[in-house]
């Protein structure tokens, strides 16, 4: 990820300093009194300017759980200049998230976001206040309230099929099927056609939209880094050097672009006589654009103006929260399977035995699959995909477990070391989706366990977990009711058996499997 780079950039640009200084400059943040009596978090050692970054590594989901284990579940680091309250227990999350939730409620003015939404117009990284409380009343009431979601069973029954044909297909031609890459096509057309509707939108001359997803992609990547600018602004050169600047430049001008024609092309088919329909009402061909242009008509005297940039920054938005943490939730329960031949086995029992004589999974089938919810929830447990959850920043001054935390520090959930905790899971680092077929979790309503927070919890608790839930079920019931599986890997240019899926992570806007998952898929003959 872009971040990584430039921190090791970073990291050679100060090693001009000589050692011997560095040390001399070492400072330790350990617990301590401040003079007015409030305790701080306590802090590992860090280095002058980097602060802590350096600790961070490649994967630092991982080294926040290592630095918490030695520091505990309130840790106070210095990110180059930011000062950044680390929380990795479940009991810090319900204080974060539940007891002081307003407290806690404030997200940071990240540079990426503000350069790629709009100023921080959407609803994901809008700062704490009134324009993100009617955003996000918007986006859970119209967009992705419950009935909301049932309008687009069709849309999701249908793409479901899509790729069941696509596997399938490259089964047919004898060779390992790119999981990964089809369950990305999978949750983007979802999303997309949720957005935007069946319209055939992509960019100038892109035979096939694949200019369209390397776009997408740079976004996802994009939106979370860490520019220099914002770190030590001093070395912001740095970021024209390695070519963010003007890879962030490109990728807001692509998708601005392809937004603008999008809700043009809205509003010319509602101006041809489109009736506005009242609020609430369900019809399955309205789309989210659709939605957003009816609330700016309808709620204009509750005081909500949502123009074209409003309009397209809550867009990219569900696109950036929507789609890569779905398909990696479904790529990490394919390889936990296929890990785990027992629970495969199981699982399909539970799959076909309920849809045996549909021929296919429908999303009436999902209520009776106990065991495929649980195999989901413990996919989540273990691989949160938003690691990190979305950054947050403290609204006020206020405490953590103790601890006193002031206005405007950043503040990060580590909800990945919060599923491992072994003083709150026994096995924590094993798969075993049984216990949540002991204690089921209604994953889609977040904030019930402060011990499973993939979808963080409180006022800033995903709002999409209720898409997300018929999303991922019925993919992967339908994946393990059509075929199969098997796992091959490319090693040394060459493919090659091998019995378990290689689980190494990779970080980013979603902590997802390194390599791409290569799976052999036999169609079962029922
Ligand atoms: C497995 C799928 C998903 C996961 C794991 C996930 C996870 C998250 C997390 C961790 C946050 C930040 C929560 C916090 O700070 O407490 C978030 C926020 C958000 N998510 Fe999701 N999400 C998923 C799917 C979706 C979908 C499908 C949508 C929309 C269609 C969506 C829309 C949003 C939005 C709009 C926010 C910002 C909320 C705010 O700041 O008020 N998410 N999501």
């Amino acid at each position: 990820m872009a971040v990584i780079s430039l921190v090791e950039l970073l990291i050679t640009v100060v090693a001009v300093v000589p050692i011997i200084l560095a040390l001399l400059l070492l400072s330790s943040f350990s617990s301590r009194k401040r003079a007015d009596g409030r305790r701080q978090p306590p802090s590992p050692l860090g280095l002058p300017l980097l602060g802590h970054l350096h600790l961070l590594g490649r994967l630092p989901h991982r080294a926040l759980q290592s630095l918490a284990a030695s520091h505990g579940p309130v840790m106070l680091l210095r990110l180059g200049r930011v000062p950044t309250v680390v929380a990795s227990s479940a009991a810090a999350a319900e204080e974060a998230m539940k007891t002081r939730d307003l407290a806690f409620s404030g997200r940071p003015m990240l540079l990426m976001a503000q350069r790629l939404l709009y100023g921080g117009r959407d609803v994901g990284f809008a700062p704490y206040g009134e324009y993100w409380r009617q955003a996000r009343r918007v986006c859970a009431l119209h967009l992705l309230g419950p009935r909301r979601i049932a309008s687009f069973r069709r849309v999701r029954e249908q793409e479901v099929d899509a790729l069941i044909a696509r596997v399938r297909h490259e089964a047919a031609a004898g060779g390992a099927v790119n999981l990964s890459d089809l369950l990305i096509c999978y949750s983007k057309a979802i999303i997309s056609r949720a957005a935007f509707g069946d319209g055939d939108y992509g960019l100038d001359g892109d035979e096939g939209g694949e200019k369209l997803r390397r776009v997408f992609a740079d976004f996802q990547e994009l939106v979370l880094a860490s520019p220099m600018r914002e770190i030590a602004p001093w070395l912001g050169w740095v970021d024209t050097l390695t070519g963010l600047e003007g890879k962030t430049r490109r990728t807001f001008e692509a998708l601005d672009g392809l937004l603008e024609r999008v809700i043009a092309d809205h509003r010319s088919r509602r101006s041809g006589g489109r009736q506005v329909l009242a609020d609430g009402e369900v019809d399955d061909h309205r789309d989210f654009v659709d939605m957003l242009l009816d609330v700016d008509e309808m709620d204009k005297d509750a005081g909500l103006r949502l123009d074209t940039d409003n309009i397209k920054a809550i867009i990219m938005d569900i696109f950036a929260a929507g789609t890569d943490t779905s398909s990696t939730v479904l790529g990490w329960a394919m390889a936990e399977l296929i890990n785990h031949p027992h629970e495969m086995r199981k699982l399909q029992d539970e799959v076909r035995g309920a849809a045996c004589a549909a021929g296919r999974v429908t999303e009436d089938h999902l209520d009776g699959m106990p065991y495929l919810k649980a195999v989901i929830c413990e996919t989540m447990r273990l691989h949160a995909p938003a690691a990190l959850l979305i950054p947050r920043e403290t609204t006020e001054d206020t405490e953590l477990l103790g601890y006193h935390i002031p206005a405007r520090t950043r503040v990060v959930i580590n909800a990945w070391a919060i599923g491992r905790d072994p003083t709150a899971w026994e096995r924590a680092e094993e798969f075993v989706p049984e216990r949540f077929v002991d204690a089921p979790v209604d994953y889609s309503r977040v904030g019930q366990d402060f011990r499973f927070v993939p979808f963080g919890a409180g006022r800033r608790g995903c709002p999409g977990a209720g898409f997300a839930a018929p999303t991922m079920e019925l993919a992967l019931a339908n994946m393990l009711y059509h075929f199969d599986w098997a796992s091959m890997a490319h090693g040394g240019g060459r493919r090659q058996w091998t019995p378990l899926v290689d689980v190494s992570e990779v970080f980013g806007l979603s902590v997802r499997l390194k390599a791409p998952l290569m799976l052999v898929a036999k169609p079962w003959l029922g």
